[in-house]
């Protein structure tokens, strides 16, 4: 049986704590922080592969078994609602989800007072469902980046979106509202493999838990 483990490792922001985290219980995946085209890592010696994953892609792969493990952003996951099992907060990849708004209409707005409003943003799912438990009319409009822009243009009023230092916000003159979510990185894995590979799988999570405290 080939017991070589499939990781799921998102490019982008999360992509070297990732690595870090991993260098912790003793995966060395250094090599993917090599500037490279490559999209597939193979570590026989550590019995490991590791996949160079788009962030959003992440559940896919673990979902269909392509990976057994993942890392990935909550907000990815709350946005997509795939069947996967998560078992750790890896506690890196902090910000928040928000509705946003111009400054200008802040001043004065009352959040409970909203009937009907029309929101851009990147996560048209976690955006109604928001809405909806507020018993709030929501039009959304879906958008795949600078998210900030739209109320800027009149796309739309107001924004759902990520902060993390909160400066995009504010060089674009635009407030937080409402916190929707808190948002960390996640560790999940596919269901299947949880069971077929259950030792080295909870190998990997107990090792996590320990360092992560
Ligand atoms: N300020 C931030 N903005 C966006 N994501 C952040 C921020 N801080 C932390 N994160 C986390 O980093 C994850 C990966 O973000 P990154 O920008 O690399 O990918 P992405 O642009 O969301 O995905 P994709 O490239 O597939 O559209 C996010 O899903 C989120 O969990
Ligand atoms: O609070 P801050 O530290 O300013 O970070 C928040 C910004 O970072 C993200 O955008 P990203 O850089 O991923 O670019 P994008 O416009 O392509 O989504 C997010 O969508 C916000 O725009």
């Amino acid at each position: 049986m080939n017991s070589t483990l499939t990781i799921a490792i998102p490019k982008g922001r999360i992509l070297t704590e990732s690595i870090q985290l991993f260098s912790r219980i003793g995966i060395d995946l250094s090599g993917m922080l090599d500037d490279s085209r490559k999209l597939i890592f193979d570590y026989p010696d550590q019995l490991v592969r590791a996949l160079i994953v788009r962030a959003t892609d992440v559940p896919t792969y673990v979902e269909h078994g392509c990976a057994d493990l993942g890392i990935v952003g909550k907000d990815t996951l709350l946005e997509q609602d795939k069947d996967l099992y998560e078992p750790l907060d890896l506690k890196f990849g902090y910000c928040r989800m928000v509705v946003a708004e111009p400054a200008g209409l802040a001043t004065g707005d009352d959040p409970t007072r909203w009937t009907h409003v029309r929101v851009a943003t990147k996560y048209p799912h976690v955006a109604e469902q928001h809405f909806a438990a507020k018993g709030v009319q929501a039009e959304i409009i879906k958008l795949y980046g600078s998210i900030e822009l739209a109320p800027l243009v009149g796309l739309s009023e107001r924004i759902v979106d990520l902060v993390s230092t909160g400066e995009t916000l504010r060089q674009n003159g635009l407030c937080e509202v409402e916190t929707i979510a808190e948002i960390t990185t996640r560790l999940v894995v596919n269901r299947a493999s949880l069971k077929t590979r259950h030792q080295r799988i909870r190998g990997i999570i107990d090792g996590l838990e320990a360092i992560l405290g």
